[in-house]
Formats: structure tokens, sequence, C-alpha cells
């Protein structure tokens, strides 16, 4: 295969797509608080299964939270969360983080296996999904941040998720790694059929992803707008800057709680919108 993550996705879909794998996902009237302080307050979420749903907010609005407790890391405090048909079973489920978490003691095909038992041959097909086969022996430290990424996707996409979430995985990339990351995470997850939730600063990305933008303030969801935009979505395209104005101007709306914060996020919203869009 050759070194292109994008074209190496085509070609292990056509040769072996296993079942899709989604599961639907059901959020009622779910509150957590920490040391008296309500974060998330009566939260109700509805997603199907196979969807790819994306998260946005301003920083402290509890988006965090609300995936931490998808992925069973916290517990609520009051209401419910249930996965297919039952609240007991738990789906097979893995999170992605701004930072790629490998083990630096293990090489990059170990990092991948952790957690299989025969490992190797499907370690290795997932290290070929992300265009990284070649790097297999490597140690982490001396691979680029995005590769890192693509490492810890290969990681978490060899477990077969039926939910994957992803808190911010491309927020520490620089613009054209970051473009090309969120293909290959669009290409695995059309040909998985996994169900995403994407936690994302940027709602550029939010609108190439996700069929679904969900907005949090206060702990609320108060926005959940469906992209009905044809797949793949082209950034260039008046339709996807008509909706990303769209999301922005109503994520701006809601006040900051200090004056640093407002211009922190209209800044780092607009600089990866710029240069984004100067690609
Ligand atoms: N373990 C914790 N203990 C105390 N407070 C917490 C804890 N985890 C989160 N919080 C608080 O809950 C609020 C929401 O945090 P969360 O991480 O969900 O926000 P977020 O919307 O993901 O923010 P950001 O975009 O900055 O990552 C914040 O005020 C945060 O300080």
């Amino acid at each position: 295969m050759k070194n292109n993550p994008l074209e190496n996705a085509k070609v292990a879909a056509a040769s072996r797509l296993p079942a899709k794998r989604g599961v639907r996902v059901e959020v009622q009237d779910l509150s957590k608080s920490y040391a008296g302080r309500e974060v998330l307050k009566s939260v109700a979420l509805h997603i199907e299964a196979g969807e790819f749903v994306a998260i946005v907010g301003r920083s402290g609005c509890g988006k965090s939270t609300l995936l931490r407790l998808l992925a069973g890391l916290e517990h609520a405090d009051g209401g419910r969360i249930a996965f297919g048909e039952s609240t007991e079973s738990k789906p097979q489920t893995r999170i992605m983080f701004q930072d790629s978490r490998l083990l630096p003691w293990k090489r990059v095909l170990d990092n991948v296996a952790l957690g299989l038992q025969a490992a190797s041959g499907k370690a290795v097909q997932a290290l070929q999904n992300v265009g990284l086969q070649e790097r297999a022996k490597e140690w982490p430290a001396v691979l680029s941040g995005g590769q890192r990424q693509r490492v810890a996707l290969a990681r978490a996409l060899v477990h077969d998720p039926e939910l994957l979430l992803l808190d911010e995985p491309l927020g520490a990339l620089d613009a054209l790694t970051r473009i090309e990351m969120q293909q290959l995470i669009e290409t695995l997850w059309r040909e998985r059929g996994f169900t995403a939730v994407l936690v994302t600063h940027d709602v550029q990305e939010a609108i190439a992803l996700a069929d679904r933008v969900i907005l949090i303030e206060d702990g609320r969801i108060t926005l959940d707008e469906r992209i009905d935009l044809q797949r793949p979505r082209s950034r260039g395209n008046a339709a996807f800057a008509q909706w990303e104005e769209r999301i922005l101007a109503r994520v701006l709306q809601h006040p900051a709680s200090a004056p640093d914060e407002v211009l922190g996020d209209v800044s780092l919203l607009k600089t990866v919108t710029q240069v984004a869009w100067a690609i």
C-alpha cells in the first residue's frame, strides 16, 4: 500500500468491510455538579446509530464533561444514559483526546496492539488504515504530532468500536494536517459506521464532519442543527460558508464569563477559519 492514509483507507474499505457497528445513544435529564456547581443541567440528547454529532460551545460550558459521562469515565448525579435497547449493556467505546496518550516505552505497533490478545494482524491492518504501516517499529517520540494522532486513531479503531468519542483530538495540529485528519476520520467513519461524538472549538470542523451540530451553553443544549450538506463537504462551497457563519454567530451570541475569554474564543475561531480558507 502507498503511504497515503486516505487511499489506504479506501483500499482497506474495498477489501474488508466489517458490519456497520454504530450504537444508538439516549441521554435523559442528565445532570452533573462539581463542588456544588452544576455543570450539566438536565441534558437530553438522542443520537442515532451511526450518526456523527459534533458538540461546540464556549470554554467551560460542559462539553468534555458530557463526553466523559458518555464514556463512563465519570458518573452522573442524575438522569440516565442508555445505549441501544438497554441501560445495562455497555457498547464497545473508545475515546481520543487532544494528546495522543501513547506509551513512550512501547513501539508504534505495540501501542496500537494494546489490549488485544493475539495482536499483530489486526494492529498492522489498523496502522495501514491510517497510512503508518512503515512506522510500526519506531518509537512514538520520533513521530510528528499528526502522526501520533493517527496512531491514536488506529489504537481506537483496532477495537472496532460502536461508539467513538473525540475530545478535541485535532486541537493541537496545524491547519493542513487537521484537514487531512478530518478527511481520514470521515472516511473511516463512513466505512465502519460507528457512532461518533466530537467535541470541538472549531465550528468549521464541526460542519465539515457532523450530521448534527449541538451547542452547549451553561450546561444546557441550546441548539441542535442538522447539517444537510452532501459529503464529502467542500469548505469553499457557499452553503458550507453560510452554515459556518450561522453557527459561529450563534456561538458568539452568548456572553462569555470574562472579556479575555471573548477575545480568545473569537480570535481562535476566526484564525482557524481564515487559515483553513487560505489553503
Ligand atoms: N473534575 C472536576 N472537578 C471540578 N470541576 C470540574 C471538573 N471537571 C470539570 N470541571 C468544571 O466543569 C466545567 C465544565 O468543564 P468541561 O471540561 O466540561 O468544559 P468544556 O466545555 O469541555 O471546556 P473546554 O472547551 O475549555 O475544554 C468547568 O468549569 C470545569 O472547571
